[in-house]
């Protein structure tokens, strides 16, 4: 996979030439790459961003600088083209992701559906956000996402594009070293993890479950779906799956 970022802190993202990522970059696993909005600006100072027109307090970031931008992503990667009936994943236009507060609610379902993307451009807003005029254009050619990591408000994308690739990275395979760890895990399946332990089979007075070292494996895993269940329905009942 191939993901480019277009930003304005490209030094925001160095974070990710550790940990999986790193490896998985480091490995051609993942081919990423940071682009600095202002090297696609021509005037004296850079500028990317400009007074809201109706008025309003902030800036609105300018739609000329990103146009260039993701128009030489594109040229690189290849030419937005409709998607025909001809053409498979391999050659569907790169999907372009702006995180936004207006965004669709980012899920593990949407990780799923991004981790088969050949080519995803991730473009991270700052001040008041990007011209509508970016989204709409790209919209008509290909393939364009607003997404939101929750109801609570950034001050840019940066910080939500982070999430997206670490959630949408570690699905990838080869990236994460035991494929089984990605199974049992929250939201795969739907529903909140149940809780873990590991030695000691005390501390500070408190036991681990007998079950969980009792042997019995079909006991084990019953306890288990209980847990995820009733976890569930205390912190998040809104995953929970409606009652036939
Ligand atoms: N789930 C999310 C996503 C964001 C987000 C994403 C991109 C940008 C670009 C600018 N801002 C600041 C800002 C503040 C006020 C209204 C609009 N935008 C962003 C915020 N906040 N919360």
């Amino acid at each position: 996979m191939r993901i480019d970022i277009i930003t304005i802190f490209p030094e925001f993202f160095s974070v990710l030439d550790v940990s999986l990522v790193g490896k998985a970059r480091q490995s051609g696993l993942i081919d990423l790459r940071v682009h600095n909005l202002r090297d696609h600006t021509h005037d004296r100072h850079h500028t990317v961003d400009d007074t809201p027109y109706g008025g309003g307090a902030g800036m609105v970031m300018k739609p000329e600088p990103w146009g260039d931008a993701i128009d030489a992503i594109l040229t690189d990667v290849h030419p937005l083209t409709e998607p025909t009936e001809q053409t498979d994943a391999t050659d569907a236009a790169p999907l372009l992701i702006f995180p936004s507060p207006a965004g669709e609610l980012f899920t593990q379902a949407m990780a799923r559906e991004l981790a088969e993307e050949p080519n995803l451009i991730f473009g991270c807003g700052r001040y008041e956000g990007i011209d509508q005029r970016v989204f709409d254009h790209y919209a008509e050619a290909g393939r364009v996402r607003l997404v939101s990591l929750g109801d609570y408000v950034l001050n840019g994308g940066e910080v939500a594009v982070m999430a997206m690739i670490e959630a949408v990275g570690r699905l990838i395979p080869g990236v994460v070293g035991n494929p089984e760890s990605l199974v049992e895990e929250s939201h795969e399946d739907g529903l909140l993890e149940y809780p873990s332990y590991t030695k000691p089979a005390a501390w500070r007075g408190l036991e681990v479950p007998p079950v969980l070292r009792s042997g019995n494996h079909g006991a084990v895993a019953a306890w288990r779906r209980e847990q995820q269940l009733e976890r569930t329905a205390r912190v998040r009942p809104d995953l929970l799956p409606p009652a036939n």
